[in-house]
């Protein structure tokens, strides 16, 4: 969470945990938290010592010092700037004693995921199991898309690996990178390989996602041994099936590193264009990055000199989801107001509406670079 393009030199600097109602709880960098606020780490303390539990229960349960309760500056509402879960930015007038503060500015966005809405997130970790409940390669396709559709770099972690045999690991393992994925295969029944995933968070903000059953709240309570301790004394923030509302939170991992939890959910929408589907498969995007299709609006549907063929083994989810994505552009285009099409979209699918889409809005298909470079313009423009 370092390498910021803005220069923040001498001011204090922090992340967004926490977003509830007008208040953001907001952890400062390190080094400033122990410079600055380790005075103020004592009056916390001490404060909380003596006074009856009042505080918000956005406030950190256990108490932090380097972690503030902040209000938006009124020069942020008035120009319409959003503070989001996951932002970096920069906090006035710290109350050590108090533990409060006020943020001033936020920094520009290296990515913006839609559900849940986080900023900055720099991965997601897809977590599905390798059986109990099986794998299923559709529902597996399915999520890789949606992820691959944010933008945001994809961790795959196919847990219960104790109830397979290293033949069948292998044979997984081989499958997947003909998708075009590397796995890691983990027990967190066992303890195989956590430290290994607990160092790919290490200073990152990742997203867990995945569906339901499969190990995530295990392998949770596992890489942050609190987090039950907090879901008992909080208010079961890290509780799955609590997740029936919007609320988002990052977590701190003890060996640094944030992470997010998402409600379980077993078929993520795919609502991207028919066109830029197959760009969401690693496997058939190879192809495209060396040929072309003849012709330039080719779906590759056996159309003559299509380069993407269909001699791939996600050929058939490519057609299955294609059907899906191309209902959705006609149900998109029979609707005037967008707002009211998504609302009507999840109700019509029968599908439970608090589901995450692990959607990008705006930054679809552009690279990174491209993206923090949007972004730094419309910060400009706001600015002006
Ligand atoms: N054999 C085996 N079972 C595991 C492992 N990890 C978790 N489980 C079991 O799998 C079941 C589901 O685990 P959870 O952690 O609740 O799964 P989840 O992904 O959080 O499920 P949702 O809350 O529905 O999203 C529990 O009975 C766990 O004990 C593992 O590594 N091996
Ligand atoms: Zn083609």
């Amino acid at each position: 969470m370092k390498g910021d393009t803005v220069s923040t030199a001498g001011q204090l600097v922090g992340t967004v945990l926490a977003v509830q109602a007008n208040f953001y709880r907001v952890q400062l960098d390190e080094e400033q938290a122990g410079e600055q606020g380790s005075r103020g780490a004592e009056e916390q303390r001490s404060r909380e010592e003596n006074s009856s539990p009042t505080a918000s229960s956005l406030e950190s349960p256990v108490p932090s010092p380097q972690s503030l309760l902040c209000t938006r500056r009124t020069r942020l509402k008035k120009i319409g700037q959003q503070v989001m879960v996951g932002d970096r930015v920069i906090v006035e007038e710290p109350d050590w004693s108090g533990g409060r503060g006020a943020i001033a500015d936020v920094l520009p966005r290296q990515s913006e995921l839609d559900r849940p809405a986080i900023a900055n997130v720099n991965q997601i970790l897809l977590v599905f199991a390798v059986a109990d409940p099986p794998l299923e390669p559709v529902q597996l396709s399915r999520f890789l898309i949606k992820t691959e559709s944010t933008g945001v770099d994809v961790l795959l972690c196919l847990n219960k690996c104790d109830l397979i045999t290293e033949e069948e690991q292998q044979e997984i393992s081989d499958r997947l990178f003909s998708w075009g994925y590397k796995s890691i295969f983990i027990s967190v029944q066992n303890n195989i390989n956590i430290p290994q995933v607990d160092e790919y968070l290490n200073n990152k903000i990742t997203v867990i996602a995945g569906p339901s059953g499969v190990g995530k709240s295990s392998l949770i309570n596992m890489l942050i041994p609190d987090a039950n301790l907090r879901v008992g004394e909080v208010s079961g923030k890290l509780a799955r099936g609590r997740h029936t509302t919007r609320h988002v939170e990052l977590f701190e991992l003890p060996s640094g590193g944030l992470l997010a939890d998402t409600p379980g959910f077993n078929q993520p929408d795919l609502n991207c264009s028919p066109e830029e589907l197959i760009y969401y498969f690693p496997e058939a995007r190879k192809r495209l990055e060396i040929g072309s299709c003849r012709f330039s609006d080719c779906l590759h549907r056996d159309e003559p000199d299509c380069v993407v063929g269909n001699d791939w083994e996600r050929y058939e989810h490519y057609l299955e989801f294609l059907d899906d994505a191309i209902a959705y552009q006609t149900f998109l285009k029979q609707q005037t107001d967008p707002e009211s099409t998504l609302k009507l979209m999840s109700k019509g699918k029968g599908q439970n509406q608090y589901e995450p889409k692990l959607e990008s809005k705006k930054y679809r298909r552009v690279s990174r670079r491209v993206q923090v470079q949007n972004l730094q313009d419309f910060y400009t423009d706001s600015e002006d």
